[in-house]
């Protein structure tokens, strides 16, 4: 039986993601485990999943020998190098989606309960005092909220509050317009005139260099006075000791926080004011989204480990999981035509020119490209070579790739996928399409028209174009114990130099290939290719 793959869970998943895992996978569930025991032995798993807290950097990375993927049961990826992961060749995969809902809604809960004071008067009430002189708090009705980050969150907040009458407006560089106006939501061109209009600011933006410390002394001080802020995104966005300032200057006058500066967040100063309600990073805890983080992210592990494309995979171009299932033929038929260069030529490459043609053109097609690199290289760099480092591992050997789109295929193929190679002193042009059973075929290589499937073991040679030079190949095939299951051969010219493409059952033996170039008629050695 083979041996089953291995993968360390280092944080708390749910069970149901739990038994999705086990039912293909050894899993050593090892929630909170040790950094320094997780660095001894990281060495021996096939697949890690961690939430926000494990650090997967270049320490682990290194260490990490057999690791082929790391999941990350949620969406952030702070916690992550994936340019490390990208050089090691392992894949990232998020749950992007998953946990939205919960996050959008935690957004919300902690808005409504740090403008009335919610937790504060809990606090004081279960203490023993009924009071409510200290507790007014403010209505959302007709006040505006000012969201930094209209992505998936963002836009999924803007749109609840909307049901509260709230003007929304939102800063956002990176989207078009017409995602504000989908949303209702007003655009600002900066961070300022949002900060200026605002009665509550609310962040949903990734944490990184850009954004951290993003609302910060600068920008409070263009706030409105008595401004309240909401960050459920990532602790840090909103920079703590401008929200103390804030708080001591009465500038700001209710603040909630799902997110910290440092996690675990234990003695934080702001948990010292009873106008900032707190919670420890719930924005995504709840049954809902945990169930479908977990699933999500064991079915994304297992897909990997099994060498599949995985929907969310965040070191490699992110497709649609219904384009990447009419995609996935025409991936692997340019990692076949990528597979042909090295088993023919010696010579390095300098350039890469591919033209996609056709309907699929419509699709993103970096996936495409990828594809046919990792076969391109996988010949000369054996196991290294992944999707998710076939074109980093293309640029260090200087392979200059040049891609182009065109709506229609020039030839009598839907689409077409033409691929010119060039080494030093040729070029090998290679076009290749789908069969319409889905198989990769071959239809064109240097200028010769064929139909090859690319599959199994394949004879390509080239043969004066006389009588007598097929049969006595095949009768030396034969003769030798090799079937041959499918033959094409194709000429540009009446009487000159012709190719033969053969699918063969089986290997041959690399006597029989050296007797093969002594048959009068054939050209040059004939190449067993393997697919
Ligand atoms: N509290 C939680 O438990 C929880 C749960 C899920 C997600 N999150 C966090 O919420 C945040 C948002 O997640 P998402 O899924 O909506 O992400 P997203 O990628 O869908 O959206 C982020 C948006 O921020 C915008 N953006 C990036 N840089 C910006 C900048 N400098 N100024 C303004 N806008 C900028 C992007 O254009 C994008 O539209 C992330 O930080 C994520 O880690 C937290
Ligand atoms: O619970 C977690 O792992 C953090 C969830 C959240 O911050 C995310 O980015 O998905």
């Amino acid at each position: 039986m083979m041996e089953r793959k291995r993968v360390i869970v280092s944080e708390r998943i749910a069970e149901e993601g739990l038994q999705l895992l086990r039912s293909e996978l050894d899993v050593d569930y090892r929630d909170g485990i040790s950094r320094s025991e997780l660095l001894d032995i990281i060495d021996q798993y096939d697949a890690l999943i961690v939430r926000s807290v494990t650090q997967v950097n270049e320490e682990l990375v290194k260490k990490a020998t057999r690791l082929k993927v790391v999941g990350r049961a949620g969406n952030g990826i702070d916690n992550i190098d994936v340019d490390a992961c990208t050089r090691y060749g392992i894949i990232v995969a998020n749950t992007p989606d998953s946990n939205t809902i919960s996050a959008a809604e935690q957004t919300i809960s902690l808005l409504l309960s740090s403008v009335r004071n919610t937790a504060w008067a809990n606090d004081v009430l279960k203490a023993g005092t009924w009071d409510r002189k200290p507790f007014r708090g403010t209505e959302l009705y007709g006040k505006t909220v000012g969201i930094v980050g209209l992505g998936r969150i963002g836009s999924m907040v803007a749109t609840r509050l909307k049901a509260f009458n709230m003007n929304v407006i939102a800063y956002d560089p990176y989207i078009a317009d017409e995602r504000f106006e989908r949303f209702g939501a007003e655009k600002k061109n900066t961070l300022e005139e949002l900060a200026q209009e605002a009665d509550i600011i609310t962040v949903h933006t990734p944490r990184n260099e850009e954004t951290m410390h993003l609302i910060n002394e600068d920008i409070l001080a263009v706030a409105k006075n008595g401004v309240g802020l909401v960050n459920c995104a990532r602790g840090g966005i909103i920079k703590e000791s401008a929200i103390i300032e804030g708080l001591e200057s009465g500038k700001i006058s209710s603040v909630g926080l799902d997110v910290f500066e440092k996690e675990p967040a234990t003695g934080n100063p702001l948990f010292n004011y009873s106008r900032v309600v707190c919670t420890p990073h719930l924005g995504a805890d709840t049954y809902e989204a945990q169930k479908r983080v977990g699933e999500n992210i064991a079915e994304q592990v297992i897909l990997a480990l099994k060498g599949g494309i995985v929907p969310n995979v965040v070191n490699l171009p992110s497709v649609l999981s219904e384009e990447l299932d009419y995609l996935r033929p025409y991936i692997t038929l340019a990692e076949k035509m990528g597979n042909i260069y090295y088993q023919v030529e010696k010579t390095p490459i300098s350039r890469v020119e591919i033209t996609y043609s056709g309907p699929i053109t419509i699709n993103e097609t970096e996936m495409l490209t990828i594809g046919f690199l990792k076969g391109l290289l996988e010949p000369v760099l054996w196991e290294k070579v992944k999707y998710v480092n076939a074109r980093l591992m293309a640029d260090e050997r200087g392979i200059k790739i040049y891609e182009r789109k065109e709506e229609q295929s020039p030839k009598r193929y839907k689409n077409l996928l033409n691929i010119k190679i060039f080494n030093q002193d040729r070029e090998m042009e290679l076009s290749g399409t789908i069969s319409r059973a889905r198989n990769p075929l071959l239809v064109e290589i240097n200028g010769y028209e064929t139909e090859a499937d690319l599959e199994g073991y394949v004879l390509m040679m080239q043969n004066e174009d006389r009588p007598g030079v097929i049969g006595t190949l095949t009768t030396a095939l034969g003769e030798a114990g090799v079937n041959i299951a499918a033959m094409k051969v194709a000429r540009k010219t009446k009487g000159e130099t012709a190719i033969m493409i053969l699918n063969v059952d089986n290997k041959i033996e690399e006597d029989t290939l050296k007797a093969l170039t002594r048959i009068d008629g054939l050209i040059g050695e004939p190449k067993l290719l393997h697919f």
